[in-house]
């Protein structure tokens, strides 16, 4: 597999609905305010804390399920399926600092987008020391809202990953993963966005 896939449309628009209504049903208590522009809600523990053995709920679960199902999700080399979820929650035009996910988590991500397309901005590691948010990137994946990425191995360790603080994206020479529907030059608005992350989250 390679390292990075993006695969469109994994759910469809009446599941992005559903899944939407569910993250607004969760619990004000499940939220932590990161930067302005940005909150992030956990299932299965806090990134950070020792591991929790929390039990899904079940509209994560038969995310799960079909994460594992599609064949993007090789449990056996992981050591298991997803057993932690992360929902970040951006307002239109917000931010994410370069980063990696740590070694916390086996080096296998899932993240499903929705709500709004979105550049996600791969950088070098040496992006770290100024982790701007807006620094040039070595290349951005376009997210398009319901599809689910999946990055892994050298892509995971080896690059950071953030997103640009900016109203409207473009779809430059930068973009790697265009597809016969996406223009070259198209600017594409942003709108407030949800990512559902799915990690494993390794027993230390
Ligand atoms: O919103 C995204 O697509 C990226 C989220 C992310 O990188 C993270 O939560 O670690
Ligand atoms: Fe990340």
């Amino acid at each position: 597999m390679p390292s990075i896939t993006v695969v469109r449309n994994f759910v469809s628009a009446a599941d992005e609905d559903a899944l939407l209504a569910n993250i607004a049903a969760a619990p004000a208590e499940r939220w932590t305010g990161g930067r302005p522009g940005r909150r992030t809600a956990n299932w299965g523990g806090r990134p950070g804390e020792p591991f929790v053995r929390e039990s899904l709920p079940p509209w994560i679960s038969a995310l799960v399920d079909a994460i594992v199902r599609s064949g993007l999700w090789p449990v056996d080399t992981i050591g298991g399926p997803p057993n932690h979820c992360l929902v970040n929650e951006y307002e239109a035009g917000a931010g994410l600092t370069p980063h990696t996910d740590g070694v916390m988590y086996a080096p296998h991500v899932c993240t499903l987008s929705l709500g709004s397309d979105v550049l996600l901005d791969l950088h070098a590691p040496s992006a770290a020391d100024d982790a701007e948010e807006n620094a040039r990137p070595l290349a951005s994946l376009l997210l398009r809202r319901r599809s689910l990425n999946v990055y892994a191995g050298p892509a995971y360790s080896g690059l950071f990953h953030g997103i640009a603080q900016r109203e409207q994206d473009v779809l430059d020479e930068r973009v790697i993963n265009l597809e016969a529907e996406d223009a070259p030059g198209e600017i594409i608005p942003r709108g407030r966005r949800w990512s559902v992350v799915f990690v494993h989250k390794l027993q230390r």
